[in-house]
């Protein structure tokens, strides 16, 4: 998969070099690569925002430096891509579209700041391509690198050999549609708090049953709402009488 981010704050973006990411990138697993937005700019100023029409609070990111870079950024690559613009006002980022983007050849993502981008850019290219508005919580963030990191993190996880253990990204939160349960490891006790002792029971079936068990009980208690959106048949017997 190749990933392409347009950004002023470049630097905002070197943490996809470290670690799991960084080593799928030197596998080539991933190929990553971030562009400076202002490369595009042609004043001496490299302005890229201007003052909303209509007035408002802020500044607006200007349509033509965007135009001109994401036209260089998408031709640099015959692959089909996706365009991904994190904003507040987005569609919710969820498991199932981290998912789906796995399954993209090819990702680009155009990271605003100030108010926002001016929203011709996205009506342009949505002509052309498919792109999506998302959003990664209900809270405002000041750009959108910090949501892209967020963003290529839970799709790159998804990629077979980026997890040294794929086994976890199949069984993980959400996959399920549930919360994940709690989580020990030695010592056996520690400060006076001990394991769950079914857990060392080696009783794989109870061990089972009581880890379902926690993890409902997490989810009805943090978000009920995962449990209403739970299709009719994926509770059973047992989980209905907890
Ligand atoms: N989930 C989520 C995404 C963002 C986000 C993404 C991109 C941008 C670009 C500029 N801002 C700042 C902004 C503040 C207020 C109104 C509009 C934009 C952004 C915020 N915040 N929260």
């Amino acid at each position: 998969m190749r990933i392409d981010v347009v950004t002023i704050f470049p630097g905002y973006l070197a943490p996809l070099r470290e670690a799991l990411l960084g080593r799928a990138v030197g596998t080539g697993l991933l190929d990553i690569a971030v562009h400076d937005l202002r490369d595009w700019t042609h004043d001496v100023h490299q302005a890229v925002d201007d003052a909303p029409y209509g007035g408002g609070p802020g500044m607006v990111m200007r349509p033509h430096v965007w135009g001109e870079a994401l036209d260089d950024v998408l031709a640099a690559d015959p692959r089909p891509a996706r365009l991904v613009v994190p904003t507040p006002a987005g569609r919710p980022f969820t498991q199932a579209a981290a998912h789906a983007y796995a399954a993209q050849e090819r990702l680009v993502f155009a990271c605003g700041r100030y108010e926002g981008i001016d929203q011709r850019v996205v009506d342009h290219y949505a002509a052309s391509m498919p792109v999506d508005e998302i959003s990664i919580g209900d809270y405002v963030l000041v750009g959108g690198e910090v949501a892209v990191l967020v963003v290529v993190e839970a799709v790159a996880r998804l990629l077979p050999g980026v997890l040294g253990n794929p086994r976890s990204a199949a069984e993980d939160s959400f996959s399920d549609g549930l919360l994940e349960g709690p989580a020990y490891t030695r010592p056996e006790v520690w400060r006076g708090h001990a394991v769950p002792e079914v857990l060392r029971s080696g009783n794989h079936g109870a061990i089972a049953r009581w880890r379902r068990d926690r993890a409902l009980e997490r989810t009805a208690e943090r978000r009920p709402d995962l449990i209403a959106a739970l299709p009719p048949d994926a509770l059973d017997e047992a989980d209905r009488a907890l």
